[in-house]
C-alpha cells in the first residue's frame, strides 16, 4: 500500500517542494530534523506518522501566539509533534504526552534530550482515555490546559474530545490530526482502498461532529493530512 498513500493533502508536487523548500526545511530545528530522518530509517512507511515539516512549524506558531504553557499530547509516536511542541513551550512549560507505545518515545527521546527540552514532558505509558479520565477524576486539572494535539486512535476521537472540552481552558485549542484522511473524506466509498475506508468513517463522523458542536469555534486546515482547531467557547 506504501506506494499508493500520500499523506500530504496538497496534490501539486511543485508546489510542495516549493513550499517546503523555500520555507519549511531551512526551518526546521536540527533535532526535529535528525529526528525526522532516523525515523524514516528506522520505520521506512510508518513514519508518515510523524507530522510534515509544514504542519510542526504551524503548531510552533499556534502554541507561540497563544502563549502555551501546558499543554497534552495524545499520540507520541516517536515524537515530532511533541519535540515540536516542547521547543515551543516556555522553559517551565509542561506537556502530558500520552501513548502506549513506550519503544517508539524512547527512540525519539535522544533527539528531544539533545534539543533541552525533555524536562518539559511527563510521558505517560498508557491509553488516553485512561489518563484523560485520571486527570478529570484527580479534580485539579479541569479547565487548565492551554493545547491539545490529538494524534491518536481516530475511533477515540469524539470520546477525547468531551473529556478534552473540560480538561481545556475555555479560550483553549484542540487540535485534531488526520481530519482529511488521505483527502478520502471527499471520495465515494467505493473509490477508496480497504486500508483507508475505516479510518474515513471515524473521520468522516468526527468531522459531522465537530461542524455541529456549537461548544467550539472550528477551523479545517488543509496542512499535511488535515488539522482541525477547535477553540473551546464556553
Ligand atoms: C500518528 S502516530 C503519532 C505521531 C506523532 N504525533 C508524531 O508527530 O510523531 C499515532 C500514535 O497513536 C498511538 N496510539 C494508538 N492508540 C492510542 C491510544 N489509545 N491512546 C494514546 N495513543 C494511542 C500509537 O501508538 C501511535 O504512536
Amino acid at each position: 500500500m506504501g506506494d499508493k498513500v500520500e499523506k500530504i493533502i496538497l496534490k501539486s508536487p511543485a508546489l510542495l517542494k516549493y513550499i517546503f523548500e523555500t520555507s519549511c526545511f531551512p526551518r526546521e530545528h536540527e533535532q526535529l530534523k535528525q529526528l525526522r530522518e532516523a525515523t524514516v530509517e528506522k520505520y521506512q512507511f510508518w513514519s508518515l506518522m510523524n507530522v510534515p515539516v509544514d504542519e510542526g512549524l504551524l503548531l510552533s506558531m499556534i502554541l507561540k501566539l497563544m502563549n502555551a504553557s501546558k499543554t497534552l499530547e495524545l499520540g507520541v509516536f516517536t515524537g515530532y509533534s511533541l519535540l515540536t511542541t516542547a521547543l515551543a513551550l516556555p522553559h517551565d512549560g509542561k506537556i502530558t504526552a500520552i501513548d502506549p507505545d513506550k519503544e517508539a518515545y524512547e527512540f525519539g527521546l535522544p533527539y528531544i534530550q539533545r534539543a533541552g527540552v525533555d524536562h518539559k514532558i511527563n510521558f505517560c505509558h498508557s491509553d488516553a482515555l485512561t489518563v484523560l479520565n485520571d486527570l478529570i477524576a484527580n479534580g485539579k486539572e479541569e479547565g487548565s490546559f492551554d493545547f491539545a494535539f490529538v494524534d491518536a486512535n481516530k475511533d477515540a476521537y469524539i470520546k477525547y474530545h468531551d473529556l478534552l472540552l473540560k480538561l481545556v481552558k475555555v479560550g483553549g485549542i484542540i487540535a485534531y490530526d488526520n481530519t482529511l484522511w488521505f483527502g478520502t473524506v471527499a471520495e465515494a466509498e467505493e473509490n477508496v482502498e480497504e486500508f483507508a475506508k475505516k479510518g474515513r468513517k471515524h473521520l468522516l463522523q468526527l468531522n459531522s461532529f465537530l461542524a455541529a458542536d456549537n461548544r467550539i469555534e472550528l477551523a479545517l486546515v488543509s496542512i499535511g493530512d488535515g488539522l482541525t482547531l477547535c477553540r473551546r467557547l464556553y
